[in-house]
């Protein structure tokens, strides 16, 4: 009932033009009392043919046209009936499913074990549901606007006969509603005792062998029995729903016929004309009769049927209550970051390539991470950045551990730079605003000054300016990146050599940029011009991490100045070049006061 309601008030045109055709349809119920009154009064009885004619024809127009007007409603009702039959469909297949894919211990699986044959039954289930709710829908609908044309119609032919109509019909239909409960029940109980004997028969018959093996056949037939006993039982007791259903049917429809008949000459004497007897006769007879029989007899064995398979279907849609979440997802509250003894590896033999790396970040600190190529800087800002998930260890980022952070979460919170980063076919603007869609003009129209992006959106036309990618520079790709990155809302922004494409001036310039963002910046160096300027540096150099400041770093590791030195001197990338990777390898442990640790250890800083 629920989802009817549901259905009509969604789609109230289609129940409008429902009623609108409807009405039609019942008009000839309306004007065929009438017609034949004239027929009989001012045709038959007054010997004239071809009024009796005219008065006939009407009507058999009428019914007709009836016909045609009942032939527009069924768009409409298809209108009402599939999007509910939609919703069904999808509420069951999704509960089935949910149920299937639940803890076993939680609820309960298709009896069958197999979700997909629970599917294909419930589905042609809720085939036959949307059949059956048509037609009754089409049944009541009917009827309701039946019965009112034809009361109306006994108003205005013989309004002395309207009691003798609608009286009876009354009584009948607070009897049929009034029954309706009960019946519903001995319904549901003749489908469970049919269901539960069906069941019975194919468990003793696959069993049969075993059954005559442990000889428990008496048993068998006992249990066989009883189920045939209880369908017996519950089948006589809706055969007796059924009976009362004729007599209903007696009540509304007949008695008034009867009633009518009865109350002729009285009807006469007060001034009533044979023809709108006769008119009235043909209403009960003709109208009120089939709509009578059908509302009961069918309305009655097939709406309760639908009832018992819409509260079936219903269950198979109820959803499993989801397990609580015994961890709940938690927000980082700032751009800090900790890393405590991260271990990771691309693939399951592969050698760490960070090894029990610990490293903490203050909100709103800078830190250049340096080392030779191919050391694991790009695989630490995967790490930090959530989207490489550590092998063992912790990572957190504002406080709270990075598997517990929901992925839009996540999203906002942090942002990675790439090495090659990208930019899409689009304006300027919708590349700026990719990650901060309601940024105003004023602030990108900064941000385009702050880091070098002017040239390029005066070029272009402004931030309304089409950008191609295939024509862009790598220096301007990787300004709209890092432009875009420094739009969002990020706290934490993890740069991966992005900056490589960049002259010294425009690092620079990024860099001061980033500088009056609020947030930490983890940037991967290539070039060690970053180092001096950066709150702490991380030298990765495979075995041995260390921070500190650059000035600490430069008196106490080795490894650390001699890239420097190689930067200093001029050289190409001392991580390029593979320098690096050499004095790495002779670099001594307890170079660095953090160094000493046989464990790898980036943090504290000294
Ligand atoms: N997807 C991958 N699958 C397997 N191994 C990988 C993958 N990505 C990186 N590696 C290896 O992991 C190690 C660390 O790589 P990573 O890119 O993190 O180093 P890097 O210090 O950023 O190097 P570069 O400075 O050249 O970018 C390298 O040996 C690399 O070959």
């Amino acid at each position: 009932m629920r989802l009817i309601r549901a259905g009509l008030t969604a789609n109230r045109a289609a129940a409008l033009r429902l009623t609108w055709w409807t009405l039609l349809a019942a008009a000839p119920a309306l004007v065929s009392g009438k017609a034949l009154a004239v027929a009989v009064d001012q045709g038959f009885l007054l010997d004239r043919p071809r009024t009796a004619a005219l008065g006939l024809g009407v009507f058999a127009l009428s019914t007709l046209g009836g016909a045609w007007a009942g032939r527009q409603t069924y768009p409409w009702l298809a209108e009402i009936v599939e999007p509910l039959r939609d919703r069904l469909l999808r509420d069951v297949v999704t509960g089935t499913l949910h149920r299937a894919t639940a803890p076993p211990d939680a609820f309960r699986t298709p009896s069958d074990g197999s979700a997909a044959v629970a599917v294909a039954r419930l589905t042609r289930q809720v085939e036959a549901v949307r059949d059956a709710l048509a037609g009754q829908l089409m049944l009541l609908w009917q009827f309701v606007l039946t019965v009112a044309a034809v009361v109306a119609g006994t108003a205005v032919l013989a309004p002395a006969a309207v009691p003798l109509v609608a009286g009876p019909l009354l009584v009948a239909l607070a009897l049929f509603a009034a029954l309706a409960p009960a019946t519903v029940r001995r319904q549901r109980a003749a489908f469970d005792a049919e269901e539960a004997l069906a069941g019975r028969t194919v468990a003793t018959v696959t069993a049969l062998r075993d059954i005559v093996a442990c000889g428990a056949q008496e048993h068998a037939r006992r249990d066989a029995l009883d189920a045939v006993h209880t369908h017996l039982r519950t089948a006589r007791a809706l055969a007796s729903v059924s009976a009362l259903r004729r007599l209903i049917v007696a009540l509304g429809a007949h008695s008034p016929l009867l009633l009518v008949v009865l109350a002729a000459p009285d009807l006469r004497e007060r001034g009533m004309t044979a023809g709108a007897i006769v008119g009235v006769l043909a209403y009960v007879l003709a109208t009120l009769e089939p709509a009578v029989r059908l509302l009961v007899q069918g309305l009655g064995a097939s709406w309760l049927r639908l009832a018992v398979a819409a509260e079936r279907l219903a269950e198979a849609a109820r959803r499993p209550e989801p397990p609580p979440d015994p961890h709940p997802a938690l927000r980082p509250v700032d751009g800090s970051a900790a890393l405590t003894g991260i271990v990771f590896a691309y693939g399951p033999g592969a050698e760490p390539v960070l090894d029990g790396l610990d490293l903490t970040l203050a909100d709103g600190e800078h830190l250049v991470v340096v080392g030779p190529s191919g050391i694991g800087k790009s695989t630490l800002a995967a790490v930090l950045a959530g989207m490489l998930p550590p092998d063992s260890g912790r990572a957190a980022l504002g406080g709270a551990p990075l598997d517990r952070i929901a992925r839009h979460d996540l999203v906002r919170a942090r942002v990675l730079v790439p090495q090659d980063p990208y930019v899409f076919a689009g304006t300027l603007g919708e590349n700026l605003r990719y990650l901060a869609p309601d940024t105003p003009d004023h602030a990108l129209t900064d941000a385009l000054m702050e880091l070098g992006l002017d040239g390029l959106a005066e070029r272009i036309g402004g931030t309304d300016g089409a950008v191609d990618p295939a024509t862009l520079s790598s220096g301007e790709r990787a300004l709209v990146a890092l432009a875009r990155a420094y739009l969002s809302d990020a706290r934490l922004v993890v740069l991966d050599e992005v900056t490589r494409h960049l002259d010294a001036a425009a690092e620079r310039r990024v860099e001061e940029a980033f500088r009056r963002r609020p947030g930490t910046v983890v940037t991967l160096a290539h070039r060690m011009s970053l180092a001096p300027r950066a709150d702490r540096v991380l030298l990765l150099d495979g075995t041995h991490p260390s921070t500190g400041t650059h000035a600490a770093l430069l008196a106490q590791v080795p490894l650390y100045a001699e890239l420097v030195g190689h930067w200093g001197t001029g050289a190409a990338d001392p991580g390029r070049t593979g320098a690096g990777r050499t004095a790495a390898g002779l670099s001594s442990p307890g170079a660095a006061s953090d160094r000493s640790s046989s464990r790898p250890a980036a943090d504290p800083a000294p």
